[in-house]
């Protein structure tokens, strides 16, 4: 007798290869538009979008190149000291490097970047020129072998239009200085004061800056118009519209040279290993910058912009900054490693640090100055950029040839005389009074926003008043400097800005956390979700394919099961180890969910949108495709292997099955928040699968338990009650025909197992059981109550809903708390 099911099977399986065939053909076409172009032979219109980002790139690439022309067009036999013959110098290029390459000048930015684009703001968009401050920054870090002073003591300040360079060798704090000016310093002890406009920071500057990372947080699955178009659709503020915003994107891509890229992939590693074609590393660092300067911020800070780029490139990335921070009055601070001199010409201004201390702030051609007047003394001719030997005087550690070097800082004892000889002249001419920061003591670890909101409360009390600050700012920079030399920087206080960086402060108007509103970020977010999961293929279409074919595989097993008593063991059987599979499945995924928390965490940081907001979104886009790959499997098995007839069992199987899919899935999801690397959460997750499998019921029943009261265990298996479930769909008030008796197979078994048992051996025993005659029923409630599976199924449907509500609560506080903690 047929028993299988083939309306049901055969649809599941050809709708399961047909839609993972979609979106692989998708993800195809997206890598190769033009891999079916066999099939149909059609040029493309270009759009105008692209003609005229087509036109910009040429103009960037014409201007970059005379740059290149510029610089290396030496006269002929010109020797490292030939002067350089160039037109358009920049005053302060000439006298940096007349002084530190002994050459005549570097060409000015201005001039080498006329013709780039500088992006019009768009609709009533503005930049807010401020003015920052930090004084006697600390942060320290509670270590084994006590507390850990990474940075102490440092003072600053920038002004609107200015370029600063943050210098150091590694682990100087550069970016823990980065980290506190930008509000996302999250772990250690903090102290000190920052001052935007004068005024306390307030937890709405962060609306005003753009942090850009080294190592940038797109999802590589989605081309640079989607990226920049979530980014849009986040920091944009809602008033902007649809129009203003697709303006503003476009005009971005554009400054930044990627005007012809919209539909190329950010590329990258996929979870999972897989690596996609995409962008260069270049092109995927303007994206970045164009990400971060898409709202206009008043300050944008950049992690190392130049790493991991060639010369040319890094030279043109800066050029764009510098000019942008020119022309919108916008502060760039940069930390950076190594510029070529060219780059290095660019930077207003310099700080300069060294073990966490403030070895120098202020201008650019301050620095050599201020250490020659401590002695330590600089030959362009034989140290190259002043910015390499001002690295190489403030590292220590290292052997440092007296014959290249002359009087240099060798050692931690004279480093930190140094650098408490500047201070002690920048609080001189500053007026500050008082005693020098001590080291942040280990106290308890609190948020960024929280401890410095508390310093600045302390200092505000202080009587610290904003008009002296920018003075004494100004004054004790021009004093450390050693010159006459004002901060305000050159280029910012020849641009239209100039008012701004002297004495006066420009306040910050009020800014709300967030741009734009809870739905605005939900759907951002679900339009990001939606593209990773259905353009990776290891995800929604390999895992669709995935479980149709495991499902195939068990269904061809158990396929046709007899309608009668003889399958009962085998119905059982089928129903355990479907359930298996849901719970083991979702570990092929693991990666992904380390992925998710990574990628969370990052824009955690940079406070781009309620956890919650993305939370919802993440669920949203994800469930439904888990769904659907439960019903897949669930669907084709049923079918295949002819369970109990009935729509409403199907029914009841399949959201029995999908809950507990959806709950391991979440479980998983949880550990690899909750773990601290993926080695953790395998092993968190295989204490839960343990559970689940041990305390089903199946393998041993509770009853058989040698110790009773780790039934208790049960509580948390929630295979245990999908199994229970699903036994009662099948099996519940069910009535299976027995009339073909034992199998005499296992009949012949019994017997020799018991060889002694006379009644066993009885010819009529063996016959009533081959034979129980033709009105035997099996009545297969004795089944449940043997399992002891007595709950009703509404019961076992609402205890598997809150067991996947207590994990997504689990999976949302843990994500919350890690970013909490951990921000880089
Ligand atoms: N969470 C932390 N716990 C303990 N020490 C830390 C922590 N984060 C950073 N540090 C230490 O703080 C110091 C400064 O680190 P930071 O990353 O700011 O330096 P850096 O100048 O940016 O270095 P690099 O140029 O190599 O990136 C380093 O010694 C680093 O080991």
């Amino acid at each position: 007798m047929e028993t299988n099911i083939t309306w049901l099977w055969l649809p599941t399986v050809l709708f399961a290869h047909a839609f993972a065939g979609f979106w692989l053909l998708k993800t195809l076409l997206l890598h190769d538009p033009q891999a079916l172009s066999f099939c149909w032979r059609r040029r493309r219109p270009v759009s105008k979008s692209v003609l005229k980002a087509r036109a910009l790139q040429k103009a960037n690439e014409a201007a970059c190149a005379a740059t290149a022309d510029v610089v290396l067009h030496l006269p002929k036999g010109a020797g490292p000291k030939a002067p350089v013959i160039v037109e358009g110098i920049d005053q302060d290029a000439e006298d940096l490097d007349a002084a530190s390459l002994d050459v005549e000048a570097v060409p000015s930015v201005d001039s080498l970047y006329e013709d780039v684009p500088v992006p019009q703001l768009a609709g009533n968009m503005r930049v807010e020129p401020l003015t920052l401050e930090w004084q006697r920054l600390g942060c320290s870090y509670r270590a084994a072998t006590g507390t850990k002073v990474v940075l102490q003591d440092v003072y600053g300040r920038a002004a609107p239009g200015e370029m600063q360079a943050l210098l150091g060798p590694s682990g100087a704090g550069k970016s823990t200085l980065m980290d506190i000016l930008a509000q996302r310093k999250s772990v250690g002890t903090l102290s000190g004061v920052l001052l935007v406009g004068g005024r306390p920071v307030s937890r709405g500057f962060i609306r005003k800056t753009a942090y850009v990372p080294q190592d940038d947080n797109f999802v590589p699955t989605m081309t640079t118009m989607e990226t920049m178009r979530f980014y849009a659709a986040i920091i944009l503020p809602d008033s902007i519209g649809r129009a203003g915003r697709q303006q503003r994107v476009e005009e971005v891509l554009d400054a930044v040279g990627l005007g012809t890229h919209h539909k190329t992939l950010v590329g990258g590693v996929l979870p999972g290993g897989l690596m996609l074609r995409g962008l260069s590393g270049g092109e995927r660092k303007r994206l970045s910058i164009a990400a971060g300067i898409l709202a206009a911020p008043s300050v944008v800070y950049l992690d190392e912009p130049t790493s991991g780029l060639d010369s040319f490139a890094a030279l043109t990335v800066m050029g764009y900054m510098k000019r942008m921070a020119r022309s919108n009055g916008q502060i760039v601070i940069a930390s950076i490693h190594q510029p070529r001199s060219a780059i290095w010409s660019m930077f207003d201004t310099v700080s300069l640090l060294s073990s966490g201390r403030l070895m120098y702030t202020g201008p650019r051609d301050g620095l050599v100055q201020w250490f020659a007047s401590r002695g330590y003394n600089y030959d362009a001719g034989l140290h190259g950029v002043a910015s390499d030997w001002a690295l190489d005087l403030v590292a220590i550690g290292f052997h440092k040839p007296k014959r290249f070097y002359g009087h240099t800082i060798t050692n931690k004892e004279q480093l930190f005389a140094a650098s408490a000889a500047f201070v002690a002249r920048y609080r001189e001419a500053a007026g500050i009074k008082g005693e020098p920061q001590a080291p942040a003591s280990a106290g308890s670890i609190a948020g960024l926003s929280g401890k410095l909101r508390g310093a600045m409360r302390r200092s505000s009390a202080g009587g610290s008043s904003r008009a002296a600050a920018a003075a004494a700012a100004a004054a004790a920079a021009a004093a450390a400097a050693g010159s006459a030399a004002s901060l305000a920087p050159s280029g910012a206080s020849s641009g239209s800005l100039s008012s701004a960086s002297g004495g006066d402060q420009l306040e910050p108007a009020p800014a709300p956390l967030w741009a734009t509103g809870w739905w605005s970020q939900y759907a951002a977010c679900l339009g990001r979700e939606l593209l990773a999961v259905t353009r990776n293929p290891a995800d929604v279409a390999g895992r669709t394919l995935t479980f149709s074919w495991v499902a195939l595989l068990m269904g061809l097993l158990y396929f046709n099961m007899p309608l009668d008593a003889s399958s009962l063991r085998g119905r059982l059987n089928l129903l355990f180890n479907g359930l298996v599979f849901f719970c083991l499945m979702p570990y092929v995924s693991m990666s992904l969910y380390t992925a998710d928390k990574k990628f969370y965490i990052a824009d955690a940081s940079a406070k781009l949108y309620r956890a919650h907001a993305y939370y919802a979104a993440k669920a949203t886009a994800t469930v439904p495709f888990q769904v659907l790959s439960a019903l897949i499997f669930t669907f084709t098995v049923y079918g295949m292997a002819g369970l109990r007839p009935g729509a409403i069992h199907i029914l009841q199987n399949g959201v029995v099955t999908s809950l507990l899919y959806v709950i391991a899935v979440q479980v998983l999801h949880c550990c690899a928040v909750l773990a601290p690397n993926q080695d953790a959460a395998f092993m968190l997750s295989i204490m839960w699968s343990t559970v689940q499998l041990l305390m089903s019921n199946f393998f041993i029943t509770f009853n058989d338990l040698r110790f009773k009261w780790l039934s208790f265990l049960r509580w948390f298996s929630a295979l245990y009650y999908a199994f229970e479930g699903l036994s009662r769909v099948e099996f519940g008030s069910a009535k299976f025909d027995c009339s073909g008796g034992v199998d005499p197979a296992g009949v012949t078994f019994l017997k020799q197992l018991m060889p002694n048992s006379k009644f066993l051996n009885l010819s009529a025993v063996t016959n009533a059981l081959i034979n129980p005659g033709p009105d035997c029923v099996a009545d297969t409630d004795a089944l449940l109550n043997y399992y002891q599976f007595l709950r009703p199924f509404k019961t076992t449907v609402a205890i598997l809903l809150g067991y996947w509500g207590i994990t997504h609560l689990l999976t949302y506080c843990a994500m919350v708390m890690v970013a909490r903690r951990e921000r880089r």
